[in-house]
């Protein structure tokens, strides 16, 4: 499989059986659209492929895109959670999910975070050996499991490795069978092992590599006298976000990943934590023409979501695929670069693209946009955070309303003196 791309009718593009103009006419833009079949389709490929082999959970790494609604959509799916911050964890609470299906895996978490978290009663994957002495003091005899780093990183960028040595995240793997002896000594339970290489790795082989680090680990700690029931390989899955690139093969990563755990181990649970896979192609961003520059060297179509909206191009170079969703399958004519009212020459959604004679008040269609668009949006320019709808069979409905200008003052006080 390749990208995901869409329909057209009468040269509009049709997303989940709704033409994006009228989408776009209705709730405005900036615009945030989820298919919410699509939604269902990534989450039951993931549990399906590994679920042939081992007893499998899925938890959405939240992170992606925290709307209520998706969460909702999840927990109806039967999902689990990976959640981050104390934040994600109350979000999901209140989503519906049971404590029970909740995995929370933080760094450099706070005394004052873990009290909270520990209260919820979710599962606590420990970061680091001082979290683990806090945690011992907090909830003694609490269930908990260890991110290990394991050495191997994967992703689709420097910024996005997690996994490689000297990395911020977990447990480094030598220190790793001392620290499962460590919290049995302080009266803790260490029920699992955990690693997350990095995010939009598009290779099998670091996968394999990571599992082969997880059951070495496993089988030490085993020999130390602690039996382990999961282990979970974090997320990291990519998605195809050119035309033409491949997808991973998700059933050749299952079955080889499960292999090495069958073959190598006792411990027959696996845990994936996928974000982008479940909700990455299931969400477009729509962004309207507000001009079309001819600027000497290059014409710019400039357009109303910027890095405010979806910062992915501007932090990472990130590639998202663009189409002028009101002239969708015309002939491309021009070179545009793609820009947003943002005050930065980095404000860019897509460098050298060729499309059809973009007009002012064409709806622009920005791909992929579910994971990690939304949830790291900002207002930066004091810009209102945008709109987000989901689309079922055919129909829109609104799932956040777009922010106002002065919800950004709600929080600001300005001092007596200065009135
Ligand atoms: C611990 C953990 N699990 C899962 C994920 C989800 O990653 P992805 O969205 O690439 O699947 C992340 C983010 O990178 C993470 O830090
Ligand atoms: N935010 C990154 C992925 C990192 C995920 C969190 N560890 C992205 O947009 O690709």
């Amino acid at each position: 499989m390749t990208m995901r791309d869409f329909d057209s009718k009468d040269g509009k593009m049709i997303f989940a059986g709704m033409n994006v103009e009228d989408i776009a006419k209705e709730f405005g833009t900036p615009c945030y659209v989820v298919d919410e079949q699509r939604v269902r389709e990534n989450y039951r490929n993931v549990y399906n492929a590994f679920s042939r082999y081992m007893e499998t959970e899925v938890h959405y790494a939240c992170k992606a895109n925290t709307n209520l609604a998706v969460l909702r959509i999840l927990q109806q799916e039967g999902a689990g959670i990976d959640a981050v911050s104390i934040g994600e964890v109350r979000t999901c609470l209140k989503a519906g999910f049971a404590p029970e299906k909740i995995m929370y895996t933080g760094v450099f978490v706070s005394e004052e975070e873990l009290k909270e978290v520990a209260e919820t009663g979710v599962l606590i994957n420990l970061d680091s050996v001082s979290e683990m002495e806090k945690l011992a003091r907090i909830k003694p005899g609490a269930p908990v499991s260890f991110r290990i780093t394991p050495g191997v990183g994967s992703g689709h960028g420097d910024k996005v490795i997690t996994g490689n040595k000297g990395a911020k995240f977990g447990i480094p793997k030598e220190h790793v069978v001392e620290t499962y002896l460590r919290a049995q000594d302080l009266g803790l339970n260490p029920i699992g092992i955990h690693a997350h290489i990095g995010s939009g790795g598009q290779h099998v082989e670091p996968f394999i590599e990571e599992a082969e680090v997880l059951s070495e680990l496993i089988n030490q700690i085993g020999e130390a006298g602690i039996q382990l029931q999961f282990v979970d390989i974090g997320g990291g899955i990519g998605v195809p976000y050119r035309p033409n690139e491949d997808e991973m093969d998700l059933n050749e990563m299952a079955s080889e990943v499960c292999d090495v755990f069958e073959q190598n181990t006792d411990v027959r649970k696996i845990i994936l934590e996928p974000g982008r896979y479940i909700i990455c192609d299931a969400v477009v961003l729509l962004t309207t023409c507000t001009d079309v520059k001819d600027a000497d060297t290059k014409k710019y179509v400039g357009v109303d979501a910027g890095f405010n909206t979806l910062i992915r191009p501007a932090m990472y170079d990130s590639y998202h695929y663009i189409q002028d969703g009101s002239k969708f399958g015309k002939a491309c004519t021009s070179r545009y670069d793609i820009a947003g009212p943002i005050c930065e020459t980095g404000d860019y959604l897509g460098h050298d693209r060729v499309l059809p004679d973009v007009e002012e008040g064409d709806v622009m269609v920005v791909y992929n946009a579910g994971a990690y668009g939304f949830s790291m949006s900002s207002n930066y320019n004091s810009r209102p955070l945008c709109a987000e709808v989901l689309v079922n069979e055919g129909k829109a409905e609104l799932i956040r309303e777009r922010e106002q200008v002065d919800e950004q003052w709600r929080h600001q006080i300005v001092p007596k003196r200065l009135q």
